[in-house]
């Protein structure tokens, strides 16, 4: 089975932040994600991860927060300093969490002129910070109308026209699927270029059990195809976070 991380932005909010790593280790999760951590000392979430064992998977970029902020500037003409400034902070904010992964935020723009901004951007980052893997995540409309990533196919393109080895694909199952009405087909036709997997159940965001995606189909697919990276679980509980954990996979031993 892949290793499973819990988005603490979104399980266990009954728990204040920093009790959420314990809460997530006791109920099976290895790893751990937060959007945007910025609120919080990184020392503090470094120190409630570590006592956890539980290691720390990705952040986003830009700072600083959930609630409200913009989802990022990388593809807006014209914000390449404050994408820069932004983006040396949330380095900084990874470095000190050990974080996996950065999740680059591309933000609200259009057209031509938004898809060189956006790779001009990755380009920079990715040779600024050539040791930190990278990620861009293509998010559905419904959701987040007028985000400038919401088709897997210019992902992809933008991945190879970087073509920098640590920038890669950030697949959220729950996205995929309302953006390409199939899930799995579009986890095949990415797989190679995948470095980190999100899932949620369609309708609702919920737990990944029922709706239309088959998770646990998926989950044995993802270990017949070698994959090694994290599968996090980033959704809306439909009830208290652990009591609908029937999904997780325990690991024996
Ligand atoms: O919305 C998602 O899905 C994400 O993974 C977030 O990083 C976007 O804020
Ligand atoms: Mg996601």
């Amino acid at each position: 089975m892949p290793r499973f991380a819990a988005n603490l932005t979104m399980l266990f909010t009954e728990l204040p932040m920093l009790d959420r790593f314990a809460a997530a280790a006791d109920a099976g999760f290895e790893g751990a994600e937060i959007l945007f951590p910025y609120d919080i000392p990184a020392r503090d979430l470094s120190r409630a991860a570590i006592s956890a064992g539980l290691e720390f998977v990705l952040m986003n970029t830009p700072p600083p927060n959930w609630a409200g902020g913009p989802r990022g500037f990388a593809a807006e003409p014209g914000r390449e300093d404050r994408f820069r400034s932004d983006f040396d902070r949330a380095l900084r904010f990874a470095g000190a969490l050990r974080a996996r992964h950065i999740h680059i935020m591309a933000g609200y723009a259009q057209g031509p002129e938004a898809q060189d901004s956006f790779a001009r951007n990755l380009a920079w980052a990715a040779a600024r910070a050539p040791h930190v893997s990278l990620t861009i995540e293509p998010l559905n409309p419904k959701d987040q109308p007028g985000y400038f990533l919401a088709d897997f196919g210019l992902a992809a393109e933008l991945i190879a026209e970087v073509g920098a080895p640590n920038l890669g694909l950030q697949f959220d199952s729950y996205h995929a699927h309302l953006i390409t009405g199939d899930a799995m087909a579009t986890w095949r036709r990415h797989a190679s270029i995948i470095r980190h997997i999100q899932i949620a159940s369609v309708p609702g965001r919920h737990e990944p059990s029922g709706g239309m995606i088959d998770h646990q189909g998926f989950f044995a697919a993802l270990d017949h195809s070698g994959y090694k990276g994290w599968v996090s679980a980033e959704y809306n509980p439909a009830g208290l976070t652990a009591q609908g954990l029937g999904w997780l996979p325990r690991r024996i031993g």
